[in-house]
């Protein structure tokens, strides 16, 4: 592989954004992406993978490259150095490159590659945490949360089915095949922009993991409900909930920015997705006006995101211990206040996409001991880890008012 000049400086300006003024890697990469028109998909693809391979292993590359904080420019292209020269890239003969000791990183790469917080590239808390809650589990965990992810799409049974799905994908050069296990999951052989895609405008798919996929099918919605997703987002979860209830009843979506909900409805008329209703929770009249009223709740809460650092590693760099306490009372909250919002016999499922037993299974353990969860019965949950799975790390616990 020959290196360009112009990639490679795309590269370390977007990292030196990342790193040095906290932008979000996915943010800043569609940026970088935008600045030249002829860049081609192979140009953009290696900007992109380099990018997301220096972001993951920071830690690793920043000292083999004795690179440190706030990066320099020449900081950068060490660590760039060392990316090239672990990948088996040969250098060109750049100033930049001078001097780069190939023989040494390799030396140095195999003696970190003995600590696990410098082989996984995590900050020391981390470890230290993961280590805590997931004992044996972790090394392995965190390892896997190091691979890239596959891409995995939904077929939208608003408007096609899994084979059509597939046979139109094909049409654009774009393989795949079904996920075993799921209804509507399918899996690409391939990375590709599936966005720039026609069956995409079209409204057949949307990409999803395996994992969210799973939590929908946990909740089981039926044509003729009425479904409170409470922490929609972007309503990733509400559109197969939509799509699982043909259009027929009522999805209720409930988010605390309004601008999620915004993008919840430009995704809900692309995918033909009528029956859904967005609320903002601006005040709490908003919640009591639903008590009692759901035949099933979704509780997708806000979370540490480690169970998909595979496909947020920038996160291993932004979270913080105190936000990850933080955020478990938020989650205890919403179990508090949300499981009001069903009816009798109806269903709750609690899920987040993290692997820490302390905002999964202990949170659910902490609200059915609580008075609010007296009425509820624990049905089923499932702890999903990526090096068991290959699927994203989720948490998901379906409940019963009884
Ligand atoms: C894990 S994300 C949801 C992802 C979404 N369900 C999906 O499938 O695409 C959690 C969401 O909870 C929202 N949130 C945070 N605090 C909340 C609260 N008190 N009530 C409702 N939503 C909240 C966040 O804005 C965020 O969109």
């Amino acid at each position: 592989m020959r290196l360009h000049r112009n990639l490679v400086f795309a590269v370390v300006d977007c990292l030196q954004l990342i790193f040095n003024k906290g932008e979000y890697a996915d943010k800043q990469l569609r940026k970088t992406l935008k600045l030249d028109k002829r860049w081609g998909s192979r140009d953009r693809g290696f900007i992109a993978e380099t990018v997301y391979d220096i972001v993951r292993w920071q830690r690793l590359y920043a000292k083999i490259g004795d690179a440190h904080k706030p990066y320099k420019q020449e900081d950068l292209f060490r660590m760039f150095a060392v990316w090239a020269t672990l990948k088996g890239i040969k250098l060109a003969q750049w100033p930049q490159f001078h001097n780069t000791p190939t023989r040494r990183i390799k030396g140095r790469f195999d003696e970190l590659s003995k600590i696990r917080k410098y082989k996984a590239s995590i900050p020391d808390w981390l470890d230290e945490l993961g280590l805590t809650e997931l004992g044996n589990l972790w090394e392995e965990e965190i390892y896997a949360q190091n691979e890239t992810a596959p891409v995995i799409l939904r077929a939208n049974q608003l408007l096609t089915n899994r084979s059509e799905l597939i046979k139109s994908l094909a049409n654009e050069n774009i393989y795949a095949h079904p996920v075993k296990g799921l209804q509507d999951a399918v899996r690409l052989k391939e990375r590709a922009d599936v966005f720039k895609t026609e069956t995409f405008k079209k409204g057949w798919f949307e990409v999803q993991d395996s994992s969210s996929q799973q939590v929908t099918e946990l909740l089981s919605p039926e044509p003729g409900q009425r479904i409170v997703d409470t922490c929609a987002g972007a309503g990733g979860k509400t559109l197969h909930i939509a799509s699982l209830m043909q259009n027929k009843g009522q999805i209720i979506s409930l988010d605390i920015y309004k601008k999620k909900l915004v993008e919840l409805k430009r995704r809900a008329r692309r995918a033909k997705a009528f029956n859904i209703e967005t609320r903002h929770i601006d005040n709490n009249k908003v919640i009591k006006k639903l008590h009692g009223s759901a035949d099933a709740v979704l509780i997708d809460a806000p979370c540490s995101g480690l169970g998909v650092l595979r496909r947020n590693p920038d996160a291993k760099w932004k979270l913080k211990p105190d936000f990850i306490t933080k955020i478990q009372q938020t989650q205890q909250e919403l179990l508090q206040a949300y499981s009001k919002l069903l009816k009798p016999k109806g269903t709750l499922v609690y899920a987040t996409c993290s692997i820490l037993p302390s905002e999964n299974t202990k949170q659910v353990q902490t609200f059915l001991t609580s008075e609010a969860g007296q009425g509820f019965k624990l049905i089923e949950d499932r702890s999903i880890l990526t090096h068991q799975t290959g699927q994203d790390g989720f948490y998901m616990a379906k409940l019963k008012k009884v």
